[in-house]
C-alpha cells in the first residue's frame, strides 16, 4: 500500500528539505559506524533503525524526545521506514520500540490538536488514519516491544501489531484512556481494540478510558506477554522467531483475510472520518479541555 496523498506530499517535501537520513539507506547498506559487521543502520530524525538482514528483521526504535508524540513530522518519518522495509525483500518482520526511557509513545500530539485551523486537524488526522493502516495492513510481521507507557495514540500503533511483549514494570501502563480527555477514540481503533480483547472488556475499557498496569494488561488480553525489562528485546525476537518460521505467503494472506473487513471500513470512509473528527475537535469545548490538560503537563515539571 503506498502513501496516501497528504503524507507522501509531506514525505516528499521532508525529502527534499534534506529530511536527512543520517545513516546509509536500504539498498544502498554501508557498514553501521564503528562497526564493519556489515549490519545496515539508518535513521531519520526520529526514528533509529537496526536491521538484521540474516534475519530478515528489523528493530525501529522511536526515538523523538521527550515522549515520542506522534506529531506529523514522526508520522511521516516513521512511515518513511516502514516503507523502507516493506519494499526490501531482505527484510519479513518488524520490532517496534521506543529509544525513549520510560516512554513508547505518549499518542496523538496534543500541540497538533490545540489552536490550529480545520485543514491542519484535517492533515493530521488523515495522517494518522494512514499511520494506523499502514501498520494495521503490513505483510511484514509486526512485534511491538513495549518499553514503558502506552497510552491513547501509543496504544493505537501497538494494537496494529501482531504481538505484544510488555516490559513488567508498574508504570508502563497501556490503553485507551481518551474519554479522559473528553475525547471520543475513532470507530476503527474501536473495532481494533474489540477484534483483540472482545466486546465486553472494549466497553469497560473505552468508556473508562482505562490505562492497564502489566499485570491486568495481560489478564484482559491487550498484551500478550509480560517479561522482565531486561528480557523485552531478547523475547520479542524470539516471538519473532516462532513468526518467522511460517511460510510467508501463507501467514500474511491470512493475516490480510482477518484484518480486511475492519481496515476496509475505514477506507470506505475516510473521509466522512476526517471530516468528523475535524468538526469534533475544532468545538470550543473540546479545545478548551485540551488546552487545560497540555498545560497541566506543561506545570508538572515546574
Ligand atoms: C487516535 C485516537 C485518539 C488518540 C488520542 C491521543 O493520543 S491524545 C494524547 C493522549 N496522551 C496522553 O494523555 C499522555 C500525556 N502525557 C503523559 O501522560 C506524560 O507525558 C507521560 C506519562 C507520557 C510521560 O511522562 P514524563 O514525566 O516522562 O514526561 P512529562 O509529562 O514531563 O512530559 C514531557 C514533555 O512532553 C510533553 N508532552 C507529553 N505528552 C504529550 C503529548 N501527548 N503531546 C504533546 N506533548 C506532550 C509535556 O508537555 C512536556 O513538555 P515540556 O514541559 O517539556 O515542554
Amino acid at each position: 500500500m503506498a502513501l496516501a496523498g497528504g503524507v507522501r506530499v509531506r514525505a516528499r517535501a521532508l525529502l527534499r528539505a534534506g529530511a536527512q537520513f543520517r545513516g546509509p539507506v536500504l539498498g544502498r547498506p554501508e557498514p553501521a559506524a564503528g562497526g564493519g559487521d556489515g549490519t545496515r543502520r539508518f535513521a531519520n530524525l526520529r526514528v533509529l533503525v537496526e536491521p538484521d538482514p540474516a534475519a530478515g528483521v528489523a528493530v525501529m526504535k522511536l526515538k523523538s524526545p521527550p515522549v515520542n508524540s506522534l506529531s506529523l513530522e514522526f508520522m511521516t518519518e516513521f512511515l518513511i521506514s516502514l516503507e523502507k522495509l516493506e519494499n526490501d525483500k531482505a527484510f519479513r518482520g518488524v520490532v517496534i520500540t521506543s529509544d525513549c526511557p520510560g516512554v513508547f509513545s505518549a499518542g496523538l500530539d496534543l500541540t497538533e490538536l490545540c489552536g490550529q485551523n480545520p485543514a491542519h486537524y484535517a492533515e493530521y488526522w488523515k495522517a494518522v488514519q494512514e499511520l494506523w493502516l499502514r501498520l494495521f495492513l503490513s505483510n511484514m510481521v509486526l512485534v511491538a516491544a513495549i518499553n514503558g507507557v502506552c497510552p491513547a495514540g501509543g496504544c493505537l500503533m501497538a494494537l496494529t501489531c501482531d504481538v505484544r511483549v510488555l516490559a513488567d514494570n508498574p508504570k508502563f501502563v497501556i490503553g485507551l484512556k481518551e474519554t479522559q480527555l473528553g475525547i471520543v477514540v475513532p470507530f476503527w481503533l474501536k473495532d481494533n481494540l474489540v477484534n483483540t480483547i472482545g466486546h465486553r472488556a472494549s466497553e469497560h475499557a473505552l468508556q473508562l478510558g482505562l490505562l492497564f498496569p502489566p499485570a491486568e494488561a495481560l489478564q484482559v488480553g491487550i498484551v500478550d506477554q509480560v517479561v522482565p525489562e531486561d528480557q523485552l528485546q531478547s523475547t520479542a525476537l524470539s516471538v519473532m522467531a516462532r513468526w518467522m518460521a511460517i511460510p510467508d505467503h501463507a501467514r500474511h494472506l491470512t493475516k490480510a483475510m482477518m484484518r480486511k473487513a475492519t481496515a476496509d471500513s475505514l477506507i470506505k470512509h475516510r473521509d466522512a472520518d476526517i471530516q468528523n473528527f475535524v468538526n469534533f475537535i475544532s468545538r470550543d469545548s473540546i479545545q478548551k479541555t485540551l488546552q487545560v490538560y497540555l498545560q497541566k503537563l506543561k506545570q508538572k515539571k515546574g
